[in-house]
C-alpha cells in the first residue's frame, strides 16, 4: 500500500548526511519523518503500535518489550510468535507513551532513514500548540538522555502550517485526526490566550460512519472505514437540505467496493453526518463549539486591528480539511457571522494542496535555515548543568 511505497522510497533516497535537520510531526493518525529542504516526508508511519505481550521468562528478566510500528509491526502480525498488545502513543495530540516514542522514533531513523548515528541526529520535532512547555521535558529526556541526539528544535504545528503558505501572521484553522484547533499566529508566535479547539475531528468522524454504516463489529477492518470516510464523505452546504434532498451523484459516486468485491451504496446521511459534528456537534450531542464559532471566538479575543490581518490570512489546515465542501462551508458560516467592521472583500482563505502535510513542510523549511542552528537546544546546552534542564528547554521553546 502507500505506506509501503514510503518506505522503499525512504531506502532508495537514504544518502543522509549529518548536517541535515530531520523533521518529525509526531500525529495520533501518523508520525511524519523527512529530510530538511525536501518538500514532502519520505515516511508516513502510522501511530499505532503493537508491544510484544511479555512471557513468564521476560518478566523474570525485567525488560521491556520494544513498541513494533509500520513494516515491523506488520511482519508480527503475520508470524504470529507473540501475543501483540496495540497501543496509541499520542492521544489528542500529546504523547502519552513516552517508551513508544523513543522505539518509534529509533525504528524510523535507523531502519527506515538509515542513519549511521543517531547521535549525530539534528531534529526538529512538531507537535500541537497547545502543549505546555514541561511537556517538552519530558520528550527532550527521551531525545537526549535514551537516544543521545546532537540537538533539538521544538516547534507547534500551527506557526510551521502557516509558514508552509510563506507567511508568518495569519489565523489557522487545523483539523486532523484527534483535534481541530484555531489558533491566532502573529509574526510567528501562536497566542496562547485565543487559542480553541476540540476534540471532534477525523476519528471521531470515522467512529460516527461506522455507526451509520450498521455494518456488525469485526466484519470490516477500521482502515477501511477510514478509507470509506475519505472518499465517500463530504461536508454539506446546508446540512439538513443536503441530507433529505435527492441525491444529485450518479451511481458511481455513490458506490464504494469493498475489500470483498461487494458494492456499499452510501446514503446522504453516511456522506455527511460524519464531516457535520465539526460544524454542528450537537448532532451528535456533544457541546464543543463548532469551528466557525471557535473562529469567531478566537478572533474576538484578539486585537481589532490584529483581528483584520487575521482575517486577511485564514489558514485551513490537516488531514480533515481535505473532505470535498470544507472551504465553502466555512466561507458561508463565517461571512454570515463577520461584524459589519470588517470588509467582506478583505477576508481571504489560504487551502493548498499540500495541507495535510502543512506542518511537516514548515518545518521542512525552517530546518533548512541557518537560523536553526541558533534556536535549537543542543546536546552540550542540555548536558551542561543539569539542574538548567528545565529552563534551556523554556528558553529555546516557543
Ligand atoms: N483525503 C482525505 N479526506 C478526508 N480526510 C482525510 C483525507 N486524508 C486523510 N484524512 C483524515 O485526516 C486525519 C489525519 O490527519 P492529520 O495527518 O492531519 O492528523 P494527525 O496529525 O496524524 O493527527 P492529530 O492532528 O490529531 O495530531 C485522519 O483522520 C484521516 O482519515
Amino acid at each position: 500500500m502507500d505506506k509501503q511505497k514510503e518506505n522503499k522510497r525512504a531506502k532508495m533516497e537514504s544518502e543522509f548526511d549529518v548536517k541535515d535537520i530531520i523533521v518529525i510531526d509526531n500525529g495520533a493518525d501518523t508520525v511524519k519523518i523527512g529530510i530538511s529542504g525536501e518538500d514532502k516526508p519520505r515516511i508516513i508511519i502510522d501511530s499505532i503500535g503493537g508491544e510484544p505481550k511479555l512471557g513468564v521468562n521476560d518478566e523474570a528478566t525485567n525488560q521491556k518489550p520494544q513498541c513494533l510500528f509500520g513494516q515491523q509491526l506488520q511482519q508480527a502480525k503475520i508470524e504470529k510468535k507473540f501475543e501483540l498488545e496495540e497501543k496509541f502513543p499520542i492521544q489528542n495530540g500529546k504523547i502519552v507513551d513516552f517508551d513508544a516514542i523513543r522505539d518509534l522514533y529509533t525504528y524510523a531513523l535507523e531502519k527506515l532513514l538509515q542513519v549511521n548515528e543517531i547521535s549525530s541526529c539534528n531534529l526538529l520535532i512538531i507537535d500541537s500548540p497547545l502543549n505546555p512547555k514541561n511537556y517538552k521535558h519530558k520528550l527532550a529526556e527521551i531525545l537526549f538522555d535514551d537516544m543521545k541526539v546532537n540537538s533539538v528544535l521544538f516547534q507547534n504545528s500551527s506557526s510551521l502550517s502557516l509558514f508552509s503558505t510563506g507567511e508568518t501572521t495569519g489565523l489557522v484553522v487545523e483539523s486532523g485526526h484527534s483535534l481541530t484547533t484555531c489558533i491566532p499566529v502573529f509574526e510567528g508566535f501562536a497566542i496562547p490566550h485565543a487559542f480553541q479547539h476540540s476534540y471532534l475531528a477525523g476519528q471521531k468522524m470515522t467512529e460516527i460512519l461506522k455507526e451509520e454504516l450498521k455494518i456488525p463489529a469485526g466484519q470490516l477492518d477500521d482502515n477501511v472505514f477510514k478509507d470509506i470516510k475519505e472518499r465517500m464523505c463530504y461536508v454539506a452546504r446546508d446540512y439538513y437540505v443536503d441530507v433529505n434532498g435527492p441525491t444529485l451523484l450518479s451511481l458511481e459516486e455513490k458506490s464504494y467496493e469493498l475489500p470483498d468485491g461487494s458494492i456499499l451504496e452510501i446514503n446522504n446521511s453516511q456522506r455527511y453526518k460524519p464531516t457535520e459534528i465539526i460544524f454542528n456537534p450537537s448532532i451528535i450531542g456533544d457541546d464543543s463549539m463548532s469551528i466557525p464559532e471557535m473562529m469567531i471566538d478566537t478572533l474576538h479575543r484578539c486585537d481589532v486591528e490584529f483581528q483584520e490581518e487575521l482575517y486577511r490570512n485564514i489558514v485551513l489546515c490537516g488531514g480533515s480539511s481535505l473532505f470535498k465542501g470544507f472551504l465553502p462551508r466555512i466561507e458561508k458560516e463565517l461571512l454570515n457571522e463577520v461584524t459589519n467592521t470588517i470588509n467582506r472583500k478583505d477576508i481571504n482563505f489560504v487551502q493548498n494542496t499540500h495541507r495535510r502535510y502543512s506542518a511537516w513542510i514548515g518545518g521542512s523549511m525552517l530546518g533548512s535555515l541557518s537560523t536553526f542552528q541558533n534556536l535549537a537546544i543542543t546536546k552540550n546546552e542540555y548536558e551542561e548543568n543539569p539542574e538548567s534542564k528545565m529552563s534551556i528547554i523554556h528558553k529555546k521553546t516557543f
